[in-house]
């Protein structure tokens, strides 16, 4: 017992037993909805996933994986991986970085802050840039916030203001771009009226400027990096609301594949590149897409791409995006301190943990998982192995991405005998599912409970036990639909093509040669969520939860 008397040793459970192998397996992507045309998790061929839903009705139903369930402001919030994983990992409801951003903005306390006074600095003779998504989506950034922050800096006398715009087009409708370039152009002209030199400088869509995650593809960041700190890129215009039309039309790319653009004067030089003295800030409050940018504007010694010049800048993010790494080191809103996650309690209990996804997942089941930290709780137990993903490509071209190879390592870790949890993303319905491409989504659903079927295969061999669920909703609606559910079709008359994830309960069934007699689903739980999967996976391991923890999901009933 340390001193203050807190012990990570979890109580025995008073009936499930110790031992068993847990495989705890995450469809990326995969809510439950009404079967149609367009919910292509049911117009793909899933006996396994359709097994586990008529085989065992006492071992099979919904949880909540969006809104205040796992830590969002509203009940409109669609669900993301960042929130799902952390609920699932943590096993309680942390208000998430939208929130905490909402609540600073709202207080005015984000002007307090050590972070913005560290900004602040540059503000008489630099000019303050903002790098982020441009979006209403909630997931990454929400363009609200971008709004009151632009505001609260000219009332902070930030006197030259440059925003770098990431288009979205994937947790909002593609083509959306347009309008929130306006809403943006519209604000900044506001600004200027106020004496404030504020305008956009620089954009690009989001997977292919800036944004890219768990070290995928670095040019994805390199290409930022020439657009917005050298002010290099290979398209020119006059104003971003022409930038984004013009080359959604030529050359016809979505909002998020928008190549990278500059806005120059009219004497084509660049209004907007980032200089010594400069203050930088990335709005986004999601860590997974801003590490990478972080790195390249935070670290002196940084190799991952010849940055040509590395100005001497006065950086901080939103938030902190890794708590670990103490990255970036300046923020204006300081994180979900998320401790006491149910993968550190397992490990201190002697859990032998095995965490594997693909590259543009594999910080899901590690990192957010683990309360956005990166690295091992303890080296000895745990093992994440990493299946290098396909880069450069929209996972349409390739909807079964690695889900064969992720489900041959996880069931060779569960046939090795040398994990007691194995947990897996399986990321196909989510990855596919937001390019909108509705028959590469069928195929990808197939294959990923083709590896839910390899998986369970490998528990039935070692007497284990299995949990699989999801983190929120993506592949079971691909349209936008009206307050009947009916598709909610264009001004064309065309139906709309839904590239974002959804509002809808996620399924959870266990089951397992090794799952105990008697257990089932509670039905006093009717609200519960993703995060009361983590005191579930915990009671299936022969222990009790923490106190604070969300309630577990089963009992054990005798027979
Ligand atoms: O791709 C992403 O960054 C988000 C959507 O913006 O998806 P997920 O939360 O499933 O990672
Ligand atoms: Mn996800
Ligand atoms: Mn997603």
């Amino acid at each position: 017992m340390g001193s203050s008397g807190f012990s990570f040793k979890l109580a025995d459970h008073p009936k499930l037993p110790k031992g068993k192998t847990v495989a705890v397996v995450v469809l990326d992507g995969w809510g439950e909805a009404k079967p149609d045309q367009y919910n292509c998790i049911s117009v793909a061929d899933t006996p396994t996933m359709d097994s586990l839903k008529q085989g065992a009705p006492e071992r099979w139903r919904l949880v909540k994986a969006h809104g205040t369930a796992v830590g969002l402001p509203t009940e409109d919030d669609m669900g993301n991986s960042e929130v799902g994983h952390n609920a699932l990992g943590a096993g309680r409801i942390y208000a998430q970085g939208a929130k905490l951003v909402d609540l600073a903005l709202a207080s005015g306390k984000i002007y307090e802050g050590e972070g913005f006074k560290y900004i602040k600095e540059c503000f008489e003779n630099g000019t303050l840039h903002l790098i982020g998504l441009l979006s209403d989506g909630g997931v990454h950034s929400r363009l609200d916030q971008l709004l009151l922050l632009l505001k609260g800096c000219s009332e902070q006398n930030a006197k030259r203001i440059r925003v770098h715009i990431l288009t979205d087009g994937r947790d909002v409708l593609d083509g959306s771009s347009v309008g929130f370039v306006e809403t943006l152009e519209n604000e900044l002209a506001k600004l200027r009226e106020r004496g404030v030199d504020a305008q956009i400088a620089s954009g690009g869509g989001r997977m292919y400027v800036t944004m890219d995650r768990y070290e995928n593809d670095w040019d994805v960041v390199k290409r930022g990096w020439y657009a917005q700190v050298l002010g290099e890129a290979p398209y020119k215009f006059r104003s971003a609301v022409e930038a984004v039309k013009k080359l959604r039309e030529e050359p016809k790319a979505s909002d998020q594949y928008l190549p990278p653009f500059v806005i120059v004067d009219e004497n084509g030089k660049p209004v907007g590149p980032i200089f010594d003295g400069d203050a930088v800030v990335t709005f986004n409050f999601r860590a997974d897409r801003m590490t990478m940018i972080a790195q390249a504007l935070e670290y002196e010694s940084f190799d991952k791409f010849d940055r040509v010049r590395f100005p001497k800048i006065h950086y901080a993010g939103m938030l902190q995006y890794d708590g670990e790494l103490k990255l970036p080191s300046h923020y204006l809103v300081s994180p979900p301190e998320i401790e006491r996650t149910s993968g550190e309690y397992l490990v201190h209990n002697g859990v032998r943990t095995f965490a594997c996804s693909e590259t543009v997942k594999f910080g899901h089941v590690t990192f957010f998982w683990n309360g956005n930290r990166s690295g091992y709780f303890n080296s000895e137990l745990e093992e994440y192995i990493e299946i290098p993903s396909d880069s450069g490509i929209t996972f349409n071209v390739q909807p079964k991405m690695k889900a064969l190879e992720i489900a041959e390592k996880t069931r060779d870790a569960i046939l090795s005998q040398k994990f007691d949890q194995v947990r897996v993303n399986l990321p196909n319905g989510d990855m596919v599912g937001h390019t909108g491409d509705i028959g590469a989504t069928v195929v990808a659903c197939k294959a990923a409970d083709e590896a839910v079927k390899m998986i369970l295969d490998a528990i039935e061999q070692v007497g284990g036990i299995y949990v699989v669920t999801a983190d929120h909703g993506n592949a079971e609606d691909m349209v936008k639909r009206n307050k009947t559910g009916q598709p909610l079709l264009d001004k064309n008359g065309n139906i709309q093509i839904l590239t974002s994830h959804t509002l809808q309960p996620v399924p959870i069934a266990i089951g397992g040669p090794g799952l105990a007699p008697g257990v089932q689903f509670r039905k006093d739980v009717p609200n519960g969520g993703l995060a009361n999967v983590a005191a579930t996976v915990m009671n299936l391991h022969g222990f009790e939860a923490p106190s604070d923890y969300e309630p577990s999901l089963i009992e054990v009933v005798d027979n």
